[in-house]
């Protein structure tokens, strides 16, 4: 395990623990247990452990909404500059520094209006303010909390990563990007797009407030660090759901495990990490980000499980190739066109039981047991047999893919090629657990 001085966990520490005026005499004051501390390891950074044994349902950590980079405080923290604030109170004490150093950045924050940081997204406008207060280094009431961000190239997993490289540097990184089994790389291009829109969004809002532009590199280093460590957390006024999230210092320190281990909590006085089990001291402090397979984990969050009971196997590509127009459209209308997956636990989902079955319908619209089936009415006992030997031919066509893909992929000792070898790797082996129990299916 790491020293990590170098990362500025001290820093950060201090800052939350024993924070200037109006702050010290706040009544909601940050906690972090003595029984934890954060520790790194070569496989997923930096993490939460316990120092000394943990019970089932210790608060380990509680951070003040003060801490929270979210957009309350952020519109608060930036109204300070430029008038009246627009967000509704939530009834939480957010408090701002008395003192704020002004800069070129705070000049910024008082010529544009709150109603124009508004028309952004909540994602677009905490990107472009983590690099604006970056900039502002120790004028930053963020500083430390800035500081212990990771850097881009801890997120060099994320295909995103690999694409704009490639744009910028002209490396061949995008070359990953197309080793990429189908669906993780059609799930790399949404988040690209997502990326590109919301560059393209704060570029503008840059030169319509005649500032200068954003670096993209820059951009996507706090791009990805929110999307790899932002917390769901409800705002009352949020135009979308996306919206509804923050940023939450040392919480965003516990990486992910399938199971949960311990839960986040927020209340009037702040986010709080409890413990869901005993821990032994030694033990990594670890919470669920979600049911996420590895291709989602990988795409959103720049990493992957060597076993997660969460993956799945998508043949929606491969069902898709063998419909006719008739039974595409007909998905549609029933909402059950596409997203046709498999998965080790769950087994062949209803929807890809649906499509097996609509493939063996000339005119499914007309079809009595088909419509009873997807009002679950009827077993689809009828349909099993084809649908058995559909499947496995399918299945089949993946084992050989991955084999050829995996084959191609041995060699490398590239981190990014590991983990697309591993995307290959747990698709083969959902396609032949489930191949081994088709007989009884
Ligand atoms: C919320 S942060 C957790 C703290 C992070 N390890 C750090 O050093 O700042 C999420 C990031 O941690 C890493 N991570 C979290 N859980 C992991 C796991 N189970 N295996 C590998 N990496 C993990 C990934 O890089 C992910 O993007």
């Amino acid at each position: 395990m790491g020293d990590l001085d170098d990362y500025g966990i001290p820093g950060l520490v201090q800052w939350l623990s024993s924070p200037p005026a109006p702050f010290s005499a706040a009544p909601n004051v940050t906690h972090i247990s003595s029984k934890v501390n954060v520790l790194s390891n070569e496989t997923s950074g930096r993490g939460v452990y316990a120092t000394q044994n943990v019970s089932a349902k210790e608060t380990l950590v509680r951070i003040p909404h003060s801490f929270l980079m979210n957009t309350n405080t952020i519109i608060k923290h930036i109204s300070r500059f430029n008038g009246k604030e627009s967000v509704p109170d939530l009834g939480y004490s957010v408090l701002l520094p008395s003192e704020y150093t002004t800069d070129q950045w705070t000049e910024l924050y008082a010529k544009i209006p709150i109603s124009k940081w508004l028309q952004l997204t909540a994602f677009q406008r905490t990107a472009l303010y983590i690099c604006l207060e970056k900039k502002r280094k120790e004028n930053s009431f963020w500083c430390a909390f800035i500081s212990s961000l990771p850097k881009l190239e801890e997120l060099d997993f994320a295909p995103i990563v690999w694409e704009v490289e490639s744009e910028l540097t002209g490396s061949k990184a995008a070359d990953f990007f197309e080793l990429l089994p189908r669906s993780s790389r059609n799930h790399a291009k949404k988040v690209l797009v997502r990326f590109n829109e919301d560059y393209t969004a704060v570029s503008e809002f840059l030169t319509a407030a005649k500032s200068e532009p954003l670096n993209k590199m820059e951009f996507l280093w706090a791009w990805m660090c929110i999307n790899s460590r932002c917390l769901y957390m409800s705002f009352p006024s949020s135009k979308a759901e996306a919206d509804n999230f923050t940023l939450a210092p040392y919480v965003d320190f516990l990486n992910h495990d399938c199971d949960e281990k311990c839960a986040i909590k927020i209340d009037s006085r702040g986010f709080l990490v409890i413990s869901c089990v005993d821990h032994a001291a030694g033990q990594e402090l670890l919470f669920s980000y979600g049911p996420h397979s590895n291709e989602f984990l990988l795409c959103e969050y720049a990493f992957t499980m060597e076993t997660n009971k969460w993956n799945n196997l998508d043949v929606s590509h491969h069902i898709e190739g063998i419909m006719n127009d008739a039974q595409k459209s007909f998905l549609r209308e029933q909402g059950y066109y596409g997203d046709y997956t498999i998965s080790e636990t769950g087994g062949i989902s209803f929807r890809t039981q649906v499509a097996l079955a609509t493939i063996q319908e000339r005119e499914p619209a007309q079809s009595r047991r088909l419509n009873l089936l997807i009002q679950g009415y009827n077993d689809g006992e009828s349909y099993k047999s084809v649908s058995k030997s559909l499947i496995r031919r399918i299945l089949n066509e993946v084992v050989a893919e991955c084999g050829t893909m995996s084959a191609r992929l041995e060699s490398s000792k590239n981190g990014r090629i590991l983990q697309i070898q591993r995307l290959y790797s747990d698709m083969e082996h959902i396609a032949t657990v489930t191949l081994d129990g088709l007989e009884e299916w």
